[in-house]
Order: C-alpha cells, then structure tokens, then sequence
C-alpha cells in the first residue's frame, strides 16, 4: 500500500519506464521489476529490467548526440544547468516525497538532499563557464609555443547507488553537462524514480534529445548493463559510487579499453573524541553524521574512539540522545529517522550487532529489526574486539559502536589501519593536535569539530581502497569529464 502522506502536486514527475534519447521506452524483454517501500516492504511502483540490449540503444544514443552536443558553446551549457536546478528547486517536495518512497530516508533529510543537490547543479553552471586552457611558453627553447584546450572525454556512463540518488546523480549528471558529455545513466535497482524525474526535468531545461539516457536495470540484469557499459568502446569514462567490491570489478571490466574512471567507494572512518572536546557537540554532531539515512552514508564515522577519561561520559551523552530518536515511516510526521534500504542491509544489521556481541560488545539498546519492512532499532555498542565486524567492516546501518584509546599516537595508529581512506573526524580543542591529525590521517578527508566532511565547492573523493579522482570543488570534478589536448608550435 502506498503511504497516504505521498502525494505528488506534479504526478508526471513519477515516471515507470526508462528514458532513451528522450523517449519514455520499456525494456526490449518486456520486463519490469518492483520498487519496493523500504519501511514497509510494500511494492509502490515498478521500472523496467532493461539489459544489453536496451543498453546498446542507449549508448547509441548518447554517441550521436556527442557529435552536437560537443559543439554547444559553455555558456548555452550553463544556462541549461542553470534551469535545471531552477527546475529541481522548483519541484522539492515531490522529489523529496519521491526520494522518501524508493530510500527510505526521513522527509526531512529527503529536503536537505533535494537542498545538497542543487548546490551541485548550481556551482557546475559556473564550472562549464571556468573550463579553459593555458598558454606555455617552453623554457628551453625561444620560438616553441604550447597551448592546452581541455574538451570533453565524451559519452559517459554513470552508475549511481542507492543511498543519495538525488545528489549522486544530480551531482555526476551536472558535472557531466558542464563539460559538454552525453551519458547513460544507470541508477539502482532500489531507486530509479528521483533518476527518471530528473531525466525529465533535464528535458523540460532544454537539454538536448540524446544527451541524458536512464537505463533501469533489476539486481538480476544490473551486472550485464555494468559489464555492457564498462566494455563498450563507444563510452569513453564510468564513474561509479557504491561499493569497493563492486568498484574493483567495474575497474576490471574498463581495464582492457583502459577506460578513465572515477570511483566514490566505501569508507571505514574514525569519529576521534580527545578528553578536550565539547562533548555536548560532538554527541550531537554524531547523531548527524552516524545515523544520517539509518547510518548509509558513504562519510558515517564507522568506528567512534573515545578517550578513556571521558568515556562514559561520552557514552551516556550519545545513548541519551539516541533514545530520543524516533525511527519510522519517512513519510510520518513524527519520523526522525527512517529504515535502511534494502533487506539485505537490514538482514546483516542483525548479524553485524550479533557478531559485535559475540566479540565482547556490551549492547546498551536497541539490536532488532521492527515492522513488516527494514526497520532496525538504533543500536548503541560499548567496547566490541578488534575482530568484530562493526569494526572491521562498513556498517551501513544504524549502529553506533564506541571504542576507548589512550593517546594520540594509538588512535591515529587504529584509524588507518584499514585499507579504507575517505573521510575521518577529529574532536578536540587543541588546535596543535587537530593539525598533527589532519597531516597523520589517511583519508581523503578529515573533519576537525564538524560532522560535515563536504560541500559542493570542495573536492571530494577517498584515498588508499575508497576511490580514485574527485567530484565537485574547483575545476577537480569537471577535470575528471575532459581530457586535455596539447597545440605545439614554432612562432
Ligand atoms: N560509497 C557509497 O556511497 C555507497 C553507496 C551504496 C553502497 N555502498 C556500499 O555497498 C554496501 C552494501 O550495498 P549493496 O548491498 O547495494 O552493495 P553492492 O556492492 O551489491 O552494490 C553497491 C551498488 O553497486 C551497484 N552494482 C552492483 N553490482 C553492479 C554491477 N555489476 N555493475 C554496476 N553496478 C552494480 C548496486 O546496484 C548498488 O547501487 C555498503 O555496505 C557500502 O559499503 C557504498
Ligand atoms: O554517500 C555518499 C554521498 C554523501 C555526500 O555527498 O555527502
């Protein structure tokens, strides 16, 4: 049954095939797939189980459009970026009614991700404007003069997961306009709506037919449209967010076309508390950042080190605050947080608390999924082994684990090693310490008295096994769309 709070003031916006040089198509099989409510497990609309074959016409598609498409100058680039954010600003609530529906994430953090996307939209307007080259001069020789002119890599695909399907693909779709590449799409198989809407929209700004193409894949069909997509010659980059597993075999499947990637993968993160913090904060700013969409945030602070002076102190802050929470339907009124996404991620919830357990943890609350859907308590472990999971892995749930140290020397130790590196978060008042910490911390990011690791205008992107090359910041993102070509000459 579909939530009675859902109602869209614009029901087009809610598309249920794929989206192909700017028609609305249905797979080659004639296949669909169920789109499922993750709080309740109900299905609410479906999508196309497209394959190789839908694949290929959507990759045609995008080929030809590149033949014009490269040809439209910045500024036209620009200003259809900058009506499309228009349009998605426009349109908030019912992508954010719509996000709800295929995430599960509480309505309030929907509108803050519809808000977070068009930050995107909005600075890679600017960004198309900002590509250009550089005059050289060569330093041994008096008459050779060099010029670089940066021009786009080409068609593209973008594989996008399903934790923030709105700002991952807004954010890839934005970068990809600014630079002038086509692209297909392939959003996951959990959340193909808010993906299909902003093709839609895309459309509506004027973006030309063939440069935005969705493929819809089901779990069964999504290997052979990544492999398609990885291996066809016609795409000229991938860039993936998701998992590092998944990100190592895309990697392999580019491998022979040595096809340029971008990969936002998985992170195993520190949220560092010396015995100087403002606990106060840092408790609040950890129920931001670790139970953000049920703790699948790709930034979550994985494992939380408390110095052992302020241990239990810290711990009782964080424990008070997260019975306060209310976990539930994302579309109820009084839901702060909603379920996880899919059910295997609210299956390995149990086993994660069951082996935290089983390794010594102390279980202070929660443990237990609720409801018919994927709901899991919000889960409080003191003092879990080293060989733990919640340790070891990226959780993705919402289990808040807190381990003691005693010193700067072995934290900093115990947040690198692991072969993850995206983002880590230090607490402390010591301005000395959080530099040290900033230059020891093998991360792509580290946050220092802050939950938030990142912004539009800021590069992005992890180090070691949590991804190559960055998304937004100045110029960085765009960057990874265009390819550099060199003039030589003699004056
Ligand atoms: N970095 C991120 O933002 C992010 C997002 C989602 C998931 N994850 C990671 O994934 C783990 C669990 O999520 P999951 O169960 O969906 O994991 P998964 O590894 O099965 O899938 C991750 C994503 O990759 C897609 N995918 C899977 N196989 C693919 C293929 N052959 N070609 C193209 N795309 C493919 C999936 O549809 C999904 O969106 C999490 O614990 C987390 O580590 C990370
Ligand atoms: O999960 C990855 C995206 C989160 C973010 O952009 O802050």
């Amino acid at each position: 049954m579909v939530h009675s709070n859902f109602k869209l003031a614009e029901p087009s916006l809610l598309l249920t095939k794929g989206w192909i040089n700017d028609e609305q198509v249905s797979a080659a099989s004639g296949k669909t797939f169920d789109v499922i409510d993750p709080a309740n497990g109900d299905v609410w609309t479906s999508a196309p189980a497209m394959d190789q074959v839908d694949t290929d016409k959507a990759i045609a598609a995008a080929t030809e459009a590149f033949k014009s498409f490269s040809q439209v100058t910045a500024r036209q680039r620009a200003r259809m970026i900058l009506k499309l954010d228009e349009l998605v600003r426009e349109h908030k609530e019912d992508l954010a009614q719509l996000l709800v529906m295929e995430s599960g994430k509480a309505l309030v953090e929907a509108r803050a991700e519809v808000d977070y996307a068009t930050t995107y939209s909005w600075l890679m307007a600017g960004e198309a404007e900002r590509i250009q080259g550089e005059a050289i001069k060569a330093n041994d020789n008096p008459s050779m003069r060099f010029f670089t002119q940066k021009v786009p890599i080409g068609p593209v695909a973008l594989l996008c997961p399903w934790n923030f399907p709105l700002v991952i693909v807004l954010r890839k779709m934005a970068t990809a306009l600014a630079a002038g590449c086509t692209m297909v799409i392939k959003p996951s198989p959990e959340t193909p709506t808010t993906t299909l809407a902003l093709a839609l929209l895309a459309q509506k700004a004027g973006v030309p037919k063939g440069v935005v193409n969705v493929v819809t894949a089901s779990n069964e069909t999504t290997p052979e449209v990544g492999k398609k997509l990885c291996e066809d010659k016609r795409i000229k980059k991938v860039s993936f967010t998701g998992s590092t597993a998944i990100g190592k075999l895309l990697m392999s499947l580019c491998a022979p076309s040595l096809k340029k990637m971008t990969l936002e993968l998985g992170g195993n993160g520190g949220w560092v508390v010396f015995d100087d913090a403002e606990l106060e904060k840092s408790a609040d700013a950890l129920m931001a950042n670790k139970l953000r969409h049920a703790g699948q945030v790709c930034v979550c602070a994985n494992r939380v080190f408390v110095q052992k002076g302020v241990f239990d102190k810290f711990a009782a802050l964080v424990e008070e605050r997260m019975r306060k929470l209310k976990f539930g339907h994302g579309l109820d009124h009084d839901s702060t947080n909603g379920p996880v996404t899919t059910e295997r991620g609210a299956a390995r919830a149990v086993t994660l608390v069951e082996d935290a357990v089983n390794n010594g943890g102390k279980l202070v609350m929660g443990g237990k999924r609720f409801g018919t859907g994927y709901l899991f308590e919000p889960t409080l472990v003191l003092g879990a082994g080293r060989e733990a999971q919640v340790y070891r892995e990226e959780m993705f749930a919402p289990i808040v684990s807190l381990y003691p140290f005693e010193d700067e020397d072995e934290v900093v130790e115990l947040c690198n090693a692991t072969d993850m590196g995206l983002s880590n978060y230090v607490w402390t008042q010591n301005i000395s310490r959080a530099w040290r910490c900033f230059e020891r911390l093998e991360s792509g990011t580290v946050a220092i008295n802050t939950a938030n690791a990142n912004t539009a205008e800021s590069p992005f992107g992890g180090i070691k096994e949590s991804g190559i090359g960055k998304e937004g910041g100045l110029h960085h993102g765009v960057d990874e769309f265009c390819v550099i070509k060199v003039a030589a000459m003699t004056v």
